[in-house]
């Protein structure tokens, strides 16, 4: 009993001292953490600032796991991933470059790799490229976490005050979104890296591109989802063009979209513009309640939108009924986002409102498979899609929006 307390006192002082191998630890740097540790970054003693970063990813990039796993099975499961690049490193950085990590791990967060134990294995990595490294390391999955760039940010607060040149520095990553091909027996897990590098606008390149080992540029893309694209002139807010935004007597407009299609945004600015009432079920609770609160709104002779995702036809013809039955028109408003898109958007949502929540790609693939496309037939007067018209108050949420936020 006497010894496992002590042992406890002393071990956590003893392990705290020594690296991954129980070997005395010789600090070649320190820690800092930031918003409650969901960042955490080691800067190596000889750190400066440089105007040139050469910036790379970790896992698949300067390290691959001995074990052969595609995740370590511990933090002490890694080897270099070509033996060239601590003589790589330490020539970029005597020409003058700052030699930087980014690295999205996750894992901390659910607990699956000890934070500690990361630490040390930061180090060891570091002690083994032989070069001063600044090491990001992402631990939740907000604005950190790339392909989102809130660790060039930090970066630029911790360079000493010398300006980055971002197109002349480089970023270094294996989730490019390459191909499958006769020399890559899987297509990369995904295009974080790449769109990391394209967020901040600094050039990309792969390991094997960068290392020297594949001499011309690898085959990728193209990317699923292109927020850019969406930022057409001449796009009509309503199809056909000629729908009316507001009808001249009381009607239901029942919304169809995935969670995130936008279908609140404009709900409300239809609501400000013509004076409807909104039916949402995340805020009454269940369907009962929201068909009872229509009933009473349209009584008093208000039109209604109903903000609801509702993909099925069984969600819809509730209201189709109402309205029958009380001698009303209604519509039916179908939001033109595909599930990459809606995806798209939950992340801006919860990167630029904190009280929101995050939606899982489960969730929006429900939605998906119980989707059916909404007809005249089931009862509606007419069945019009509503385009996506970006429309932002704040400047830096425009170019937020363009950014690539999934992975
Ligand atoms: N036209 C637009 N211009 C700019 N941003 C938009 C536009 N439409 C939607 N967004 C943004 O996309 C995100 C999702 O939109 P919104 O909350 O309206 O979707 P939703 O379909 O109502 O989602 P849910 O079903 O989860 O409530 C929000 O951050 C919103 O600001």
């Amino acid at each position: 009993m006497k010894r496992a307390m002590d042992g406890n006192g002393n071990q956590a002082k003893k392990a705290k001292d020594t690296d991954l191998f129980g070997r005395p630890l010789k600090k070649n740097g320190s820690w800092e953490s930031k918003d409650n540790g969901d960042l955490m970054i080691f800067t190596h003693d000889e750190c400066e600032g440089r105007a040139k970063i050469a910036a790379f990813d970790m896992d698949g990039t300067l390290i691959k796991t001995k074990s052969g796993k595609v995740f370590p099975i511990d933090c002490r499961d890694w080897q270099l991933l070509f033996e060239s690049i601590p003589s790589e490193l330490k020539k970029l950085s005597s020409d003058g470059w700052k030699i930087v990590i980014f690295t999205n791990q996750k894992g901390i967060q659910v607990a699956k790799v000890d934070r500690n134990e990361f630490k040390k294995k930061i180090e060891a990595i570091v002690a083994k490229l032989g070069v001063p490294v600044q090491a990001f390391v992402s631990v939740a999955g907000g604005r950190y976490r790339k392909p989102c760039i809130g660790m060039w940010e930090e970066l630029k607060l911790r360079n000493d005050g010398v300006e980055i040149q971002e197109a002349e520095s480089v970023f270094v990553g294996d989730a490019a979104g390459r191909h499958k091909t006769t020399i890559r027996s899987k297509k990369d897990h995904s295009f974080a890296d790449r769109f990391f590098a394209a967020n901040v606008g600094v050039p990309f390149k792969t390991p094997e591109e960068f290392f020297g080992k594949s001499k011309s540029e690898e085959p990728w893309g193209p990317p699923v989802f292109d927020p850019k694209h969406l930022f057409k002139d001449g796009i009509q807010l309503l199809e056909p063009e000629d729908a009316p935004l507001k009808s001249e007597k009381p009607e239901i407009i029942v919304m169809v979209g995935f969670p995130g299609s936008g279908k609140s945004t404009i709900a409300k600015w239809l609501a400000e513009q013509n004076g409807y009432k909104i039916i949402n079920r995340d805020t009454l609770g269940t369907w009962q309640k929201c068909v009872a609160t229509a009933r009473s709104h349209l009584k008093n002779g208000d039109s209604l939108i109903i903000d609801n995702t509702s993909p099925d036809k069984e969600s819809r013809q509730r209201y189709v009924d109402v309205a029958k039955e009380l001698g009303i028109g209604c519509r039916c408003f179908v939001m033109n986002c595909d599930m990459e898109q809606a995806q798209h958007n939950i992340r801006f949502r919860v990167l630029t409102d904190n009280t929101a929540a995050d939606i899982s790609s489960m969730v929006l693939r429900i939605h998906k498979g119980k989707y059916v496309e909404p007809t005249v037939e089931e009862g509606f007067q007419q069945v019009v899609r509503v385009n996506f018209q970006p429309k932002f108050q704040i400047e830096e949420h425009e170019k937020l929006y363009k950014m690539y936020l999934i992975d």
